[in-house]
């Protein structure tokens, strides 16, 4: 048996999102987002799911936040849907919205959990999509709009703020790829919506400071480490593209004040340019407080001038994979963690890291031992990166419950806690009492 520590101030948590959990889609004022478009598409969304009822935690938070008291966190990550808070974007204030969110927060804080908000969390307002979205500055204006709402609103109750939720998925998943709302597939559009939401963030940040408002403000990408298939430089130089376009696309620009000059090079030879305009580096690099890091998965990457823009292939290794298909090795987020500290050592949190395993009921448990065996492995390898002097603060385990997977509908499961979703009755599983273990000792106990 090997025992790590913790250490004492280290927060335990976990990690939602508004459209993946809240459903009420027509309720509370709440206008039309782009995930409520894109999932009526047909053929975007397994089974043609929706976030219409989701696990109607817009009615059951009460249920939701016991759940989270009995497991005992003390820190609990969920994002506000926009759309509730100005139906058209940019339009009028809906009072209902902040007032569903004022009796969240504070049933969270009478729970003694303390709330970990991010203003966006992929749910844009429909209105600002058909002007342009991200790309258009008015999105950009928009959204320092409704963020400068909820800092006036939440000041004082808040004390965590993320801007955005894995800018890279925002971008260059949901406008390169296609996989993600709104499901465009143009390289050129990608960098805009890139730019656009960076600029975006600059600007909240600068109204932070400005307004004087309480606690720390980051941004959280999501990491895609990927080690060379051979010691060739070509694959090397395609693992180097494949980290850079998740991390220093985003955080050079943040921390350095201008982005990638590889990255931005490699697409100026696929005819796409950053649409920088003048201060706009300045904004956004007001200096932030604390990085949130979202993990799941590593890959070995070797060049193909056939794999996309970048030509970065991921090659299949034979590792043990989730249920979602994704290969199970832990030791990305340490080197990952390792290559963060070239910005400085930040305060960092795990805002999200879990596993998509799909264990359904069995005479009213769920024995998701694969469940508990990929966090064993990530949590050790929180506790060396601890024990190497990086400021990693805390750890949410993604997710609290089962919800709507995106493009993957309900059924791809990440919760500790297993949802009917015809029923909606909740039921944890194993994970969850160990998860429960490991907050109460403060400690992880690895069976040898
Ligand atoms: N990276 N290169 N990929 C190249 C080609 O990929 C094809 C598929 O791509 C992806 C990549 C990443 C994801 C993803 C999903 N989650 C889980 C959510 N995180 C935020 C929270 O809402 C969770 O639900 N995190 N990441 C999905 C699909």
């Amino acid at each position: 048996m090997t025992i790590f520590q913790f250490p004492q101030d280290f927060r335990w948590g976990t990690a939602t999102a508004s459209y993946q959990i809240e459903g009420a889609a027509q309720e509370g004022g709440r206008g039309v987002s782009i995930w409520d478009t894109f999932a009526r598409t047909p053929g975007k969304v397994f089974n043609g799911d929706n976030g219409d009822v989701a696990c109607d935690s817009y009615h059951r938070y009460e249920e939701d936040i016991a759940l989270m008291k009995k497991l005992g966190i003390n820190t609990y990550r969920f994002s506000i849907a926009w759309p509730r808070i100005i139906p058209d974007g940019d339009g009028e204030i809906n009072r209902e919205g902040l007032d569903f969110y004022h009796r969240f927060v504070d049933a969270l804080l009478d729970a003694g959990i303390e709330p970990f908000l991010t203003l966006y969390h992929w749910d844009l307002p429909q209105t600002l999509e058909d002007d342009g979205g991200w790309g258009n500055r008015r999105t950009v204006n928009a959204f320092v709009k409704y963020a400068e709402v909820i800092f006036k609103e939440f000041s004082g109750k808040i004390n965590f703020w993320l801007t955005f939720n894995e800018p890279w998925c925002i971008a260059f998943l949901s406008n390169m790829l296609g996989i993600h709302a709104p499901g465009n597939k143009d390289v050129q559009t990608a960098i805009n919506v890139a730019h656009g939401l960076l600029v975006a963030h600059g600007k909240a940040v600068q109204s932070f400071r400005r307004m004087g408002i309480t606690g720390q403000i980051g941004i959280a990408p999501n990491v895609c480490w990927a080690e060379p298939y051979s010691k060739s430089a070509e694959d090397q130089a395609a693992c180097d593209r494949s980290i850079a376009l998740n991390t220093d696309w985003f955080l050079d620009p943040i921390y350095k004040g201008s982005y990638p000059q590889f990255l931005v090079d490699w697409f100026a030879e696929a005819g796409a340019t950053v649409p920088i305009q003048d201060g706009d580096m300045e904004i956004i690099s007001e200096p932030i407080d604390l990085l949130g890091i979202n993990y799941y998965t590593m890959g070995i990457n070797r060049h193909n001038p056939e794999a996309g823009v970048l030509q970065s292939e991921e090659m299949n290794m034979g590792l043990i994979k989730t249920d979602i298909g994704w290969p199970v090795e832990s030791r990305g987020l340490y080197e990952f963690m390792h290559y963060l500290q070239k910005y400085g050592n930040v305060d960092v949190y795990i805002t999200e890291n879990g596993a998509c395993i799909n264990d359904d009921l069995e005479n009213g448990k769920i024995n998701d031992d694969r469940r508990i065996s990929y966090y064993e492995q990530h949590l050790a390898q929180i506790h060396r990166i601890i024990n190497d002097g990086i400021n990693l603060k805390g750890y949410m385990a993604w997710s609290l419950m089962d919800n709507y997977e995106w493009a993957e509908g309900y059924r791809m499961r990440f919760g500790l806690v297993h949802v009917d979703f015809r029923s909606l009755v909740r039921t944890p599983k194993e994970s969850y009492y160990w998860y429960q273990n490991v907050i109460r000792n403060n400690w992880l106990e690895i069976r040898n």
